[in-house]
């Protein structure tokens, strides 16, 4: 193990003042420290890589995946270079040149899908046709079938014969059946969902992702999109992880960068210039619409600090 410390320090000495560390979380007996021992490990550099994550104050999923990424990238290099950190897709096992041979890839949608309205009804994703917005999506929550197919239709109707393109949350059935543009699902909901009935009707698809692993494991299904979030802290909902902050995020589009890339999570205004310098094609925002004086103005104001 004290080769294993050794390479682990190496890198976190290499990485201490990266954006990509965030304070390491309190434990408790509910929610232990994560395990990280050599019963997963292939070699050293995988065990070493992880371990470090650990420390930087990543999850243990996303840690397990980055101790992977760093014994690849330790052997395509053919040796060990703390200061480098795994940032290619071959160090994550992705095949960004295979999406075109991929039957199974989802129906692509324009790589920068630019200001990204998430709207709470269909109301709302009226108002934001008529602002223009080029991306919304209608994220209805509710119990009740009848509602839900209600607002699909009429968010659908909302942006037929406009430049605006619609994208339903959650609910895919009704999404195929209203011909909508496409769909958006969380990680959570790729289980409940049949992939294949929303590739055939020809619907886009979107999914979130929360760091490492999750993109990796999203880019099995070659989504449309790939959505990554929580940027900052949001408090729309309850999210299971911390904000991944501006370090990440650059880094991950830096990686993901052969998907249109969708950035979410607490960003308004402020810091929506910063969120577009990382790359990606698209900024998905809740509040600095709907929380705005001015909705329309805020949709014009928000893209124009996007392009600035
Ligand atoms: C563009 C975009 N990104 C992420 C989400 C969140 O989806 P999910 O994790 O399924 O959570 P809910 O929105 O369903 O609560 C999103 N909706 N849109
Ligand atoms: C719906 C949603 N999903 C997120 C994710 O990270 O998956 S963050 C988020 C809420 C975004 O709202 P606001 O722009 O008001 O912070
Ligand atoms: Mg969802």
């Amino acid at each position: 193990m004290s080769l294993v410390r050794d390479l682990a320090d190496q890198i976190i000495s290499a990485h201490r003042n990266d954006d990509l560390c965030l304070p390491i979380p309190q434990y408790s007996i509910s929610s232990p420290p994560p395990r990280i021992d050599n019963e997963f490990a292939t070699d050293h550099y995988e065990l070493a890589g992880a371990l470090a994550a650990i420390e930087m104050g990543f999850i243990e999923s996303d840690a397990r995946t980055i101790g992977k990424a760093w014994s690849r990238m330790t052997i395509q290099d053919g040796g060990f270079n703390p200061f480098k950190w795994p940032s290619r897709p071959e160090h994550f096992d992705l095949l960004p040149w295979t999406r075109n041979m991929n039957p199974k890839a989802f129906k692509e949608c324009p790589k920068r899908l630019g200001l990204y309205g998430v709207m709470p009804d269909a109301d709302w994703v009226k108002r934001m046709v008529e602002a223009e917005i080029p991306t919304v999506q209608l994220r209805f929550k509710s119990e009740d079938r009848f509602k839900i197919r209600k607002q699909i239709k009429e968010a659908v109707k909302a942006t037929e014969g406009s430049k605006t393109l619609l994208f339903i949350n959650d609910y895919w059935e009704e999404a195929i059946d209203a011909e909508a543009y496409g769909v958006h699902l969380g990680q959570e909901d790729i289980e409940g969902a049949d992939l294949e009935q929303i590739r055939a009707a020809g619907l886009r698809l979107g999914l979130s992702t929360h760091g490492y692993a999750e993109m990796v494991y999203a880019d099995r299904f070659c989504p449309s999109y790939i959505a990554m979030g929580a940027v900052f802290p949001t408090n729309l909902k309850k999210m299971p992880t911390a904000p991944q902050g501006l370090g990440r995020l650059y880094q991950y589009a830096k990686l993901m960068s052969h998907y249109p890339l969708v950035a979410i999570g607490g960003i308004d205004q402020d810091s929506i210039h910063a969120v577009a310098k990382s790359g990606v094609g698209s900024i998905a925002v809740v509040r600095a619409i709907t929380q705005a004086k001015d909705p329309k103005a805020a949709v014009k104001h928000l893209q124009d600090l996007m392009r600035a």
